[in-house]
């Protein structure tokens, strides 16, 4: 099959009734569900794009395996050029959601590219199970599916581990093994856009100990899987508020969602691994599932970023505060922190690291700088837009006040910005930075910038301790190893004066 237009992936989901439920009540149909609507056809444009000629040579490719066009997510990156057929891949869709949106369909399908290009590590453990790996992401990618996932456990004791919480199927395990495949029971979160996905792959960040076998899982299954059960987060918007009031929440809304499995069988062709700590703990580190999602998610977060920079540096023109130093120096300080970042990908692109099998990882020293630099320069940026906008951010009338012809006059005369700048522009610009700075829906932007990498000061002591692993600090040895000339020689330089040619 190869690449789906947004009307397959839109009658992808009609064809399916997964369990879902939203504040309250059970989904009868997700594309008629008012919060889910734009999402949908935000990403429905994104599956469109790779039959639109002005991207589809930039995002896809003719796999050598099928013929068939595929999207670049689907390609294990060989050599320079491949890496940047990736980049082009993450930065259209990054562009066309403004990386407003982190789980769109690339992110979680280079995370399954990685898991096949290097499924061997598996093959000590259980043979079948890499197989199964590789069988799993032909499959996703012939049909061009979109996945979730949920890696965490919910939060419930973190101080506890898995098999120490009140009950032993609160965190997902594996409750006994059938003749079709394994029962699985309890929950993990947060699985962002479960509702409007075809698929479902769990696995989890390393940190297993003896005792959590149960809970040592790797597996995927449809997202209508029976007994599987989606519990959405309140929505941050309900679906009618107008696109002028609300131009980023009213369509990005990113729906999150709490994944519970009541004995849900999982068939042993879909189960990567289970019952074995050292395998889930090695499961990251081995086949590159922190790297190569990375460069995904480092080129979304400098859209992001970028994105948030130019609404701040628009907002402060509209209202002529941007001749003001310490608007200025803010503003500065935003254009620095993308420059940054579009550095550090950059480098991250150069320094690559080349497997044995011949795919390129880049760097993970910039990439990992990036996952540890966003979740400070994110919320900076939405703080900057605070302070710029500061009241006038609570003064925004709505679209239905500017459709009254008798408030006309005053909409133009008390909301006008600077000169050059109606009523109209100046409402829709600080409408747009309240969206980011102010909204829910701006909050969770932020949250999700913090912590959809995982929890950033954990990341960042794994980041120090690999990196001290591997690197020598030895212009330190350098500094120390000045000969001891002793004190009475410290002052004699023995300065020899220079040849002078004649
Ligand atoms: C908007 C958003 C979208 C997300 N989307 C996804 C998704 O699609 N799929 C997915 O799997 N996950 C997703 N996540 C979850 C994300 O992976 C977690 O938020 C992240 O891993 C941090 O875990 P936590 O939220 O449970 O925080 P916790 O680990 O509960 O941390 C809470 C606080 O306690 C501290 N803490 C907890 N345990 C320890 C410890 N052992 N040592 C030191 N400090 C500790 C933390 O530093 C933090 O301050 C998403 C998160 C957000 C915010
Ligand atoms: N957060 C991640 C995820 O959700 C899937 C794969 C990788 C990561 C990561 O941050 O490394």
């Amino acid at each position: 099959m190869g690449i789906r237009t947004g009307a397959q992936y839109i009658n992808g989901l009609k064809s399916r009734q997964p369990e879902i439920w939203l504040s309250g009540r059970k989904v009868t149909n997700v594309c008629d569900e008012i919060v889910f609507r734009q999402p949908i056809r935000e990403i429905a444009k994104l599956y469109d794009m790779q039959h639109d000629p002005e991207y589809q040579d930039k995002i896809t490719h003719i796999c050598d395996e099928t013929g068939e066009r595929v999207n670049n997510a689907f390609l294990i990156p060989k050599t320079h050029e491949d890496l940047q057929a990736r980049r082009a891949l993450f930065e259209a869709y990054a562009k066309a959601t403004f990386g407003l949106m982190g789980r769109t369909p690339d992110f979680l399908n280079v995370v399954l590219t990685s898991l096949f290009s290097n499924a061997s590590f598996l093959e000590k453990y259980n043979p079948q199970w890499a197989e199964n790996v590789r069988a799993y992401y032909r499959y996703i990618r012939d049909n061009d599916l979109f996945l979730t996932h949920a890696i965490i456990n919910p939060q419930n004791d973190r101080s506890k581990s898995s098999h120490e919480q009140q009950d032993l199927f609160t965190h997902l395990g594996a409750v006994k093994e059938t003749p079709q495949g394994l029962i699985v029971r309890g929950a993990k979160m947060i699985a962002t856009l479960a509702p409007i996905t075809d698929e479902v792959i769990i696995y989890s960040f390393p940190g297993f100990k003896p005792g959590d076998e149960r809970y040592a899982l790797a597996f995927a299954i449809p997202i209508d899987t029976p007994g599987l059960r989606i519990l959405c987060r309140e929505p941050m918007q309900d679906g009618t508020r107008s696109l002028f009031d609300h131009p980023l929440a009213s369509r990005f809304e990113e729906m999150d969602a709490v994944l519970v499995f009541h004995d849900v069988l999982v068939p042993w062709d879909r189960v990567f691994l289970y019952n074995n700590v050292e395998a889930a703990n090695l499961l990251y580190p081995k086949t590159g599932i922190a790297q190569q999602p990375a460069h995904q998610t480092g080129v979304r977060g400098l859209i992001k970023l970028q994105f948030a920079t130019e609404v701040a540096v628009r907002l402060a023109d509209s209202i002529g505060v941007d001749v003001y130093l310490n608007v200025q120096n803010d503003l500065g300080e935003l254009i620095q922190s993308v420059e940054s970042i579009r550095a550090l990908l950059r480098i991250a692109e150069l320094e690559c690291d080349v497997l044995p099998s011949g795919e390129i990882m880049p760097g993970w020293v910039p990439l990992e700088t990036i996952r540890g630099l966003l979740p400070k320069m994110y919320p900076r940026a939405v703080e900057v837009l605070q302070i710029i906008g500061a009241g006038g951010l609570l003064m925004s009338p709505t679209g239905a006040d500017f459709a009254n012809p008798e408030l006309a006059e005053d909409m133009e005369k008390y909301f006008a910005g600077r000169l050059g700048v109606s009523g109209k522009e100046r409402v829709r610009m600080f409408k747009l930075a309240w969206d980011l700075c102010g909204e829910a829906f701006g909050q969770r932007l932020l949250q999700y910038e913090r912590y959809y990498t995982g929890d950033p000061i954990r990341k960042r002591a794994i980041f120090f301790n690999n990196y001290k692993r591997v690197r020598s600090f030895d212009m330190v040895d350098d500094a120390l190893s000045v000969p001891d000339l002793g004190d009475d020689k410290m002052g004699a330089f023995d300065i020899k004066e220079p040849v002078v040619k004649s």
